[in-house]
């Protein structure tokens, strides 16, 4: 049964191709400059940690300030949490699609990295939900087991205040018991559930989880959830098992026209809010610029940009696990104290991975994809595209790991063949963002927030 289960859950990414040299080579040369590396990361590191303390280094990406969310009339519960959480006032795509989620209308909602989605739909559902004892009222799907656990932290923080209120996050790679035995203790039992879909599927084919008082149907990158046909007939297998009266609401900062229509199948009347010209995705805080090099000089280069430039916290994006391993290893033995994130890394140690980052205690990441959306670490300055993503939109998620909710941030892309020029030219047309070339200095005010 595990390992039936676990086939479901596991599409998070596809495995190797052949690894290319760069990454195993080059030790030697990074290996000059690197005592220097990570001394100046280290030196750095926790007077910005004190800054960041709590969120007070955010930016200021905020719509119109005279809005208050006071003025969404949530519950005072609600209000109280929001304040203990720092935010001040509304971002933009809160302040047009908070009213329209707490009334209960569907929405499909599209709006730049960073800029608060997730408490859009969090304040929605634990605004408007009832609880039952022992019956799920709301579930939140989305693409990966790292983003379902930040999910659901997120609301944990908020629903500081409704102890009455409990959520769960169920996902692939741990046993299923352990959810089993939640769901069959009435105590215990989730109001609110966060998870991928194929260990909800899962659950809900076994009948441990029974969906028949959702009243909130949550789908986070949406995009991607739907675009791949076995998630997307996993969810709608799901979808069947809730019932027909429920507020559906969607959720990515990029939607095409192809799969808008496909979102709208789940939802009844929505509210679509999109961001109609696509260079408006573009985050203004953060900075983009392009290295051409060859493979073989991709570790070289990379070590000049950490020993050169001040950064808080980086993420170095690579195109397969295989690649993620043998380039966290090199950095390591380079004296770069990094850590690593990739599917074949067992559950548990994934999410503590997770965890030490976002508490600041690596900070330089080797990820793959899996780290490319919806991640939340708010001290994220630079991301760096060793090896570029395969097209425009994962471009545009991995670079917003940086520069997360208007504060600053710089992304840097190595561009080592033709295809990897194509993907960069059809981002800059895309997003009417001009990548230029990496200069020789960078000011780090320009990318680091005061
Ligand atoms: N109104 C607010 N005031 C201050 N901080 C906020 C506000 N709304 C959200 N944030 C913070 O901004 C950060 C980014 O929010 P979130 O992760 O929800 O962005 P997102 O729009 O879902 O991005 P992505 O498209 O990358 O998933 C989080 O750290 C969140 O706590």
């Amino acid at each position: 049964m595990a390992d039936h289960v676990d086939d479901l859950i596991d599409y998070e990414e596809e495995e190797d191709e052949t690894l290319q040299p760069a990454v195993a080579a080059d030790a030697a040369a990074a290996d000059s400059s690197a005592a220097a590396g990570g001394a100046a990361a280290g030196e750095s590191a926790e007077g910005a940690d004190a800054d960041k303390a709590d969120g007070k280094n955010k930016g200021s990406y905020v719509g119109v300030h005279s809005t208050s969310f006071r003025d969404f009339l949530m519950r005072p519960e609600l209000m109280r949490a929001i304040v203990d959480c720092g935010f001040e006032h509304p971002s933009e795509v809160q302040q047009e699609t908070i009213p329209a989620t707490i009334n209960g209308n569907d929405v499909l909602c599209q709006a730049k990295s960073g800029l608060g989605k997730t408490a859009v739909f969090v304040l929605a559902t634990l605004n408007n939900i009832r609880p039952v004892a022992g019956a799920v009222s709301a579930i939140v799907l989305c693409h990966t087991r790292e983003l379902a656990y930040q999910i659901k932290n997120e609301y944990t923080r908020f629903s500081k205040y409704l102890p009455e209120i409990k959520t769960e996050v169920f996902y692939g790679g741990v046993p299923i018991k352990q959810n089993q035995d939640i769901l069959n203790d009435k105590d215990k039992c989730p109001n609110i559930i966060v998870g991928t879909p194929g260990r909800i599927l899962a659950l809900v084919r076994e009948r441990t989880l029974r969906l028949s008082n959702v009243g909130s149907f949550v789908i986070d990158e949406c995009d991607k959830v739907l675009e791949a046909i076995d998630m997307r007939r996993d969810v709608q297998e799901i979808f069947k098992a809730t019932p027909h009266n429920k507020q559906v609401m969607m959720f990515s900062a990029t939607l095409s026209k192809e799969i808008q229509p496909v979102c709208k199948k789940f939802m009844q009347n929505p509210r679509e809010i999109y961001v109609d010209d696509e260079a408006k995705l573009t985050l203004h805080g953060l900075q983009q610029y392009y290295v051409t090099l060859p493979e073989a000089n991709k570790n070289r280069k990379l070590s000049d940009i950490l020993d050169s430039l001040e950064f808080n916290q980086v993420v170095i994006f690579v195109k397969s696990v295989q690649r993620a391993k043998l380039l966290d290893k090199l950095l390591n033995s380079c004296n770069f104290s990094s850590t690593c994130i990739h599917s074949g890394i067992p559950q548990a140690e994934r999410i503590e991975i997770y965890k030490q980052f976002k508490n600041f205690q690596k900070r330089i990441m080797v990820a793959t994809d899996i780290f490319g959306r919806g991640i939340d670490v708010e001290r994220v300055n630079i991301v760096v595209n060793y090896d570029i993503s395969e097209d425009a939109d994962a471009y545009l998620h991995r670079v917003g790991r940086a520069g997360r909710f208007g504060t600053k941030g710089l992304a840097i892309t190595f561009v080592a063949t033709d295809e990897d020029k194509k993907v960069l030219e059809s981002v800059q047309e895309r997003f009417e963002v001009n990548i230029t070339e990496l200069p020789a200095t960078i000011d780090s005010k320009t990318y680091m927030t005061a």
